[in-house]
């Protein structure tokens, strides 16, 4: 019930409570708001020897994540998300519980530890007997049987990259998928997956709510490209940048062991630069870094060409970095693929890796048909694109995976539902779908990380008018 100066609002895209002093709740849907005679048990882990010595292991319901922990002082206090953890009731009786999950879209490090600790998180903490892996992304559900997962058959899976349970882009059937939980009796449905996903996580809980069922649906952010807003960052980020350092150190390598040596290194990142600015600041290597959100050209002042020129003449050889996304409103026509799509509805963008490999090579073997002094180099070109997502996590991201996993199950057998989790400033809270799928995370160019790469590897900004 709203309290003095608080209004709450319910409508298709939220639950939202507002105060006079600018404090938001963009708070998650519960079963209660759609069946009010839910019943309601006591926690089980108030009897789990692990849990029961510490002291405020249950969330209060009042406790809220802040989205924004720079503010300005005279600023309202904004908004806010509820806080991640066990509560202590739940909405399920451990032997009712029928969890499914199901991980949809590109690989990313970390997803079998997801899977692992969401099933030990379901049957260590809440004793829960029955869970089952979806086959192979969405369509599995309604095309494909179940795979039955235990912690036994999970023990070892976080040593592996990949999925053990398969993934796929495309095949999203609403009504079929629904049917499918439905008649299998499954009641809480744990979605690992990109901003697609949530997208599609998204949708199911809202036919899950029209049929008025008593189903969790909790997603689990998954993005190698880090393009998911709100959020700290995906799981398995890190150790993208990691394993991308393999890749920069061996085009430095080769650089550096020839005569105007160029390493040339594309990274992953459709629409967003995060992987390639990460891995260019973390290796130092990098001389120029090349990502979607920043424009770049090739000729003239202030363009790539003359800025190689000049890293050769200066360094004797250099390393750049290109996202997969960066420069494809250079490509010509012909290479240029605007209407080509994934199964998913994803652009598919042509390799600006191999299109900026020939441009430097022709550009400098130019140089001597105008009768200027050649500059003869060596390119090596490194394409480790599904190298740095084939991977297990690294272990800070296995522990960042196993807290997701357990803040997970926590919400969904707190009743929570049509919610995603995620870290947001360090602190767990459960995410309405909307506030993830509405928009994009990318690199700010006008930010201060931005900055800091450019006055690190001294590259123009590219943002000065051609001559
Ligand atoms: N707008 C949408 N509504 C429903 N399902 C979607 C939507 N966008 C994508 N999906 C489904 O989500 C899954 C993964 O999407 P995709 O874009 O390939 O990867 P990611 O989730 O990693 O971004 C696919 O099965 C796709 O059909
Ligand atoms: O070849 P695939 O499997 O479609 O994957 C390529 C794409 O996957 C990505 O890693 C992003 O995947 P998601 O959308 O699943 O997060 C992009 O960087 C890349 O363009
Ligand atoms: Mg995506």
């Amino acid at each position: 019930m709203a309290t003095t100066g608080e209004s709450n609002e319910e409508n298709s895209t939220g639950k939202i409570v507002a105060r006079d002093d600018g404090y938001v709740l963009e708070d998650v849907p519960h079963f209660l708001d759609y069946i009010p005679n839910a019943k309601t048990y006591r926690n089980p882990l108030q009897d789990n020897p692990a849990y029961a010595v510490v002291k405020q292991y249950f969330v209060d319901s009042d406790d809220t994540v802040a989205q924004k922990v720079v503010v300005h002082k005279d600023s309202p206090r904004g908004i806010h998300f509820r806080r991640a953890g066990p509560s202590q009731r739940v909405y399920f009786e451990s032997d009712d519980v029928h969890a499914c999950i199901v991980t949809c879209g590109g690989l990313c490090p970390g997803l079998n530890t997801v899977i692992r600790e969401i099933v030990c998180g379901l049957c260590h903490m809440y004793g829960v007997k029955r869970v089952v892996g979806i086959d192979g992304g969405y369509r599995g559900f309604y095309s494909r049987n179940t795979i039955p997962l235990n912690p036994k058959v999970v023990n070892n899976i976080h040593k592996r990259g990949g999925t053990i349970i398969g993934t796929s882009r495309g095949g999203h059937d609403t009504k079929k998928i629904v049917d499918c939980i439905q008649d299998r009796g499954i009641n809480q449905v744990y979605i690992i997956g990109g901003d697609g996903t949530q997208k599609g996580a998204a949708v199911i809980f809202e036919e899950i709510r029209r049929r008025g069922l008593k189903v969790a649906v909790a997603g689990i952010p998954k993005t190698i490209d880090n393009d998911i807003p709100v959020i700290d960052k995906s799981f398995g980020f890190d150790s993208a940048v990691e394993e991308a350092q393999r890749a920069i150190n061996a085009a430095h390598v080769e650089a550096e062991s020839t005569e105007n040596g160029i390493g040339l290194v594309k990274l992953m990142g459709r629409y967003s630069g995060f992987i390639a600015m990460y891995a260019t600041l973390a290796s130092r290597d990098v001389d120029c870094c090349l990502i979607p959100e920043s424009p770049f050209y090739l000729e003239g002042k202030g363009g790539l060409f003359e800025y190689i020129e000049k890293r050769l003449k200066e360094n004797g050889h250099m390393v750049i970095v290109i996202a997969e996304g960066a420069g494809q409103e250079l490509l010509p026509g012909s290479l240029k693929s605007t209407d080509q799509r994934d199964a998913s509805g994803n652009n598919l963008l042509q390799d600006v890796g191999i299109w900026l490999s020939q441009k430097i090579k022709d550009h400098f073997s130019k140089q001597k048909k105008i009768g200027q002094q050649k500059m003869a180099i060596c390119l090596k070109y490194i394409d480790p694109t599904y190298m740095i997502r084939a991977i297990p996590s690294n272990a800070s991201d296995n522990v960042y995976c196993t807290l997701l996993a357990q803040s997970a199950v926590h919400g969904a057998m707190a009743g929570h539902t049509g919610f995603t989790v995620a870290s947001v400033n360090g602190r767990h809270a459960y995410i309405p779908f909307h506030c993830i799928t509405e928009k994009q995370n990318k690199v700010v160019i006008t930010d201060r990380m931005w900055a800091r790469l450019l006055s690190s590897t001294h590259q123009p900004s590219f943002l000065t008018p051609r001559v």
